[in-house]
């Protein structure tokens, strides 16, 4: 549980494995038509009916033949066949199939020849090209078998796969209900965007941002708005959230501060799981039960919010909504400078990342790495993974980093 330098710190991967390990999915399935499944979690895999192709079809527009006689002479054009409306007949020796691309093979040919390597006179053609059998012929089976599984249960729908689907004829599919989280910002100084600041005050960043991310995910969101630094007020946000949906988010009040009593009325209600992590941003976060509704107690700042929903929380709410996670893809990239870093806690440093003129990636940080400074995280493009245990990091040396967003250009 502990690492080396500061006891009591939990490594990130400690803290992943333990939360994942008792969460599963809680939500049930449901059918819906194609046309509404984008974006959604397959909850059954998806077999092939049949073959794709589900015949023998030319790649190109051209003629249709028996490969050995391509070169042997002028050749006796037969027929045509569309795709939509095949050849009826047979190809037999001495004879061609004028064919479009997507046409079923007629039976006896055994390769086709583009159109441009073909001279045509009197219904008769002369190959200026020697085709290998097979040439230009899409073989039934050849993208899926019949039987196989196309897409695993589990697999958040995309644009392709909504494709894939269209094809094998599939008008319907099983997919899990999505899921209802509950979201909430704790802290009496926090104001709601549009109103006027007061002496003290500050806007609540953290809801909109997290309930733009949990909209973007196809989540329900159950606002409950900004809950003030009151524990009645806490028990309220918590037993709506608890009889209502399968996860709640709060923000803020997770530290040791006074007014911090998030930890102690979840405790109170529910289980609560209270972790420092080893990480920075992002320390404090809190996990827990409320019944059968999982709690993410986030830290207020908005960068170590922003950090623990995509590290910790987005692989919880994947794990509940029934989705297959995968985990993350790091690069290495080659400080473009000199990088600040204490051992104790892995970083999350907000990088830019760029490639340079001979191919190689480069990293800077964004500035200000304080926990508070928003546009850290708005200017960059990827993290900057900084091991527990490293120190400064001088330019030149490799690092790790995890890319959000686009290189500029
Ligand atoms: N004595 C200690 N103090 C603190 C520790 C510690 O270990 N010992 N940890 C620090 C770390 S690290 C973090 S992170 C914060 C987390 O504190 P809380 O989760 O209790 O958050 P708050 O105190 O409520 O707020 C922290 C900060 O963030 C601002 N904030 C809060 N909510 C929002 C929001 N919805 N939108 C925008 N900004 C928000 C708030 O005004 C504070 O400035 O604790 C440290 N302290
Ligand atoms: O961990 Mo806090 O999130 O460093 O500011």
């Amino acid at each position: 549980m502990n690492c080396d330098s500061q006891p009591g710190l939990l490594p990130l991967e400690q803290a992943l494995e333990q939360m994942l390990s008792e969460l599963s999915t809680v939500v049930d399935k449901q059918k819906v038509t194609i046309e509404q499944a984008c974006g959604r979690v397959l909850a059954e895999p998806v077999l092939a009916g049949f073959n794709i192709p589900p015949y023998d079809n030319s790649a190109m527009d051209g003629y249709a033949l028996h490969a050995d006689e391509a070169a042997g002479g002028p050749l006796q054009l037969i027929g045509i066949s569309f795709a939509g409306t095949p050849f009826e007949g047979r190809v037999l020796s001495g004879q061609t199939v004028r064919i479009m691309t997507g046409a079923m093979i007629p039976p006896g040919a055994d390769a086709v020849v583009m159109q441009e390597q073909v001279e045509v006179r009197n219904q008769q053609i002369l190959c200026n090209h020697q085709p290998k059998p097979g040439e230009n012929i899409r073989r039934a089976g050849e993208d899926i078998r019949q039987g196989e599984t196309v897409l695993p249960a589990g697999k958040k729908l995309t644009p392709v796969d909504i494709g894939l689907l269209a094809s094998l004829g599939i008008a319907e599919i099983c997919v899990f209900e999505p899921l209802n989280v509950a979201l909430f910002s704790s802290g009496d100084e926090l104001v709601l965007p549009g109103r006027a600041l007061d002496k003290g005050q500050i806007y609540d960043s953290n809801r909109p941002a997290l309930r733009a991310a949990l909209q973007q995910l196809g989540i329900q969101v159950l606002d409950l708005g900004v809950v003030p630094d009151d524990k009645q007020a806490l028990r309220d946000s918590l037993d709506k959230a608890a009889s209502q949906c399968h996860g709640l988010i709060s923000s803020g009040g997770v530290s040791v501060g006074e007014a911090d009593f998030t930890r102690e009325i979840l405790a109170e209600k529910g289980q609560i799981g209270f972790w420092k992590l080893a990480i920075k941003p992002g320390k404090p976060f809190a996990f827990g039960r409320l019944g059968q509704c999982a709690f993410f107690g986030l830290p207020g700042n908005p960068v170590s919010a922003w950090v623990t929903f995509e590290q910790l929380v987005l692989p919880a709410l994947q794990r509940l909504s029934g989705e297959q996670s995968a985990s993350s893809m790091t690069l290495t990239a080659i400080a473009g400078e000199d990088l600040k870093k204490r051992p104790g806690r892995m970083d999350f440093q907000r990088g830019i990342c760029w490639r340079d003129e001979k191919g190689e990636l480069l990293v800077k940080s964004t500035g200000n790495q304080s926990s508070g400074v928003m546009t850290s995280i708005a200017r960059a493009n990827c993290y900057i993974l900084l091991e527990q245990q490293r120190g400064p990091v001088k330019v030149g040396e490799s690092v790790s980093i995890q890319l959000f967003d686009s290189l500029p250009v």
